[in-house]
């Protein structure tokens, strides 16, 4: 039997080992639940972003036995394009290459984009996906920086002249998309009655 105190554990799922390193690093201590991670690939789904997150939510908390998890699907949506690849970005990082995501946008002479974060938190007791959103806004620009996690050398945010692969990972982890979309879920359920109440 856990503790009176003991904090509950919500399961985060995902096949990303950088986006566990960051969604750790953002999280801290001060967050009410104790993330276990687990590496399960998902289905890339297709549609809206929010719909993609719950969809790809359901899915994971029935290979968890409908216990509480956590996932998450990044989207980098170029503003020249209407959004896209916006979900897709996955396979055009793939065939084309960083190269190739910014030779995308040759045509166009607006190169502003936003990367966009949703996390769902399949929550037992309302057998639902609450859905977090983070937006970070900048433009694309020819690959620069190490090549550690995805698209990061390609995306340079609003008001540096570094990109996300270029700066400080303690910087990025306090600009990005990831850390708005966890700073919604961490007012979230800290406001929650069913983790303040230990239910
Ligand atoms: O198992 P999941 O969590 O779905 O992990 P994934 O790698 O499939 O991730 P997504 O479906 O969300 O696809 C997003 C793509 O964008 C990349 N990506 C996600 N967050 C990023 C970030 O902060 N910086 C750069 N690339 C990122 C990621 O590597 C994927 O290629
Ligand atoms: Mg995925």
């Amino acid at each position: 039997m856990s503790a009176p105190n003991a904090k509950k554990v919500v399961t985060f799922i995902t096949g990303n080992a950088r986006k566990l390193e960051e969604v750790t690093a953002i999280l801290g201590k001060d967050f009410p639940f104790t993330i276990e991670a687990h590496k399960v690939d998902l289905p890339e789904l297709q549609g809206e972003p929010r719909e993609i997150a719950k969809q790809k939510c359901l899915l994971a908390a029935e290979k968890m036995d409908f216990k509480p998890v956590i996932v998450e699907d990044t989207c980098l949506c170029y503003n020249a394009l209407n959004g896209l690849p916006g979900p897709y970005i996955k396979w055009f990082l793939d065939k084309c290459g960083r190269e190739g995501l910014y030779k995308l946008l040759a045509g166009y002479e607006d190169k502003s984009a936003y990367a966009l974060c949703t996390f769902a938190f399949y929550d037992p007791e309302q057998k639902e996906a609450v859905i977090f959103e983070g937006k970070c806004h900048g433009r694309i620009v020819p690959p620069r920086g190490p090549d550690y996690f995805g698209w990061d050398p390609v995306f340079q945010p609003d008001g540096y002249d570094v990109t996300y692969a270029e700066m400080d990972k303690g910087i990025k982890n306090t600009i990005s998309h990831r850390f708005n979309a966890l700073l919604a879920m961490k007012n979230h359920f800290l406001t929650s009655d069913s983790v303040n109440n230990g239910s």
